[in-house]
């Protein structure tokens, strides 16, 4: 059975398990179930904090897993990311009380508290600062005012979190993380029916179908508003000059696709929505 992690709980917990179960997985009953056989499909899934996966991973002792790319980097552990998975995106920042600081370089000296040391210290070797980090599990915003540190650096996705602690970010992210698919050295061809499975849930929720009707001369000017993912369907109509065009569109343009479609001489356009696919 091919081995993978899950995230148990958190951030990523419930859209990981939403995502396989829309690539055809079966996922745990219930949130206290820490290892979940899918027979089916030849899966084991082990339910674990999101923290730990890229360390089973990378030890070969799974042979895949759900994570954040933050996670993965701080692990140091040697699995490798498949693919980004569309959720659970975040930024990684420092921070500090507002008005303080204003860029990464102020930091010289100073105490930094973080649940990611490893990335945190990268960085600064990289700017060439001398830093100390301060470890703290979570919470971490508070900790400047508990007096423990000057500045922090954590993971942000609102900035809620911060605003409420008076804080703000300063210079650019460390790091733009997300939900990653990672796997374990050589099992790229083992885990090849799963990172397909999941890589065309991205495009089922990415993209919608486009039919539409158009005279054959004015069908070069409609192809190049949709150029479709590989090459559009072309089919003809029983009426002379005519044909059907059939397309993949993402979701977020086709509005705006369509507008132009019909602008173009397009009509009986039609949108559906894609429910499993595989590229
Ligand atoms: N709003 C968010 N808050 C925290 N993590 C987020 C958020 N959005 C995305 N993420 C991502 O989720 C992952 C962290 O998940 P989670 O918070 O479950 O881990 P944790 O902080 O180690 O555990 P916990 O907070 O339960 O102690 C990271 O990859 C992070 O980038
Ligand atoms: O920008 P925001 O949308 O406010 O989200 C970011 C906050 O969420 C996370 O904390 P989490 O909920 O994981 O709690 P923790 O600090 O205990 O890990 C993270 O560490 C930030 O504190
Ligand atoms: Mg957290």
């Amino acid at each position: 059975m091919l081995r993978v992690a899950v995230p148990n709980k958190g951030a990523l917990s419930e859209a990981a398990s939403e995502m396989l179960s829309e690539a055809g997985y079966s996922t745990r009953r219930g949130s206290k179930t820490l290892v979940h056989q899918d027979e089916v499909n030849g899966v084991e899934f082990f339910y674990l904090r999101p923290r730990d996966i890229a360390v089973y991973v990378g030890s070969g002792i799974l042979d895949a897993g759900i994570t954040g790319r933050d996670l993965l980097l701080e692990s140091k552990a040697e699995a490798q990311e498949v693919v980004g998975l569309g959720f659970g995106a975040s930024r990684f920042f420092y921070a500090g009380v507002t008005g303080s600081y204003s860029s990464p370089t102020q930091l010289e000296g100073a105490r930094i508290a973080t649940s990611f040391p490893n990335l945190v210290d990268a960085d600064l070797q990289a700017r060439g600062i001398d830093a100390k980090t301060v470890q703290l599990d979570g919470a971490i915003e508070v900790s400047i005012q508990l007096g423990v540190a000057d500045a922090i650096a954590d993971v942000v996705e609102t900035g809620s979190t911060l605003r409420a602690a008076g804080l703000e970010t300063f210079g650019d992210p460390l790091l733009e993380s997300e939900a990653v698919l990672i796997q374990r050295d050589g099992a790229a061809e083992t885990i090849g029916v799963l990172r397909r499975r999941l890589e065309s849930v991205m495009v089922a929720r990415q993209y919608v179908l486009v039919d539409y009707n158009i005279e054959e001369r004015l069908l070069p000017e409609a192809l190049g508003l949709t150029p479709g993912l590989e090459s559009p369907t072309i089919s003809p109509l029983q009426e002379t000059g005519w044909v059907a065009a059939r397309v993949m569109v993402e979701s977020k343009e086709v509005n705006n696709v369509m507008d132009r479609l019909y602008a173009v001489g397009a009509r009986a356009i039609l949108v559906t929505n894609i429910g499993a696919c595989r590229i």
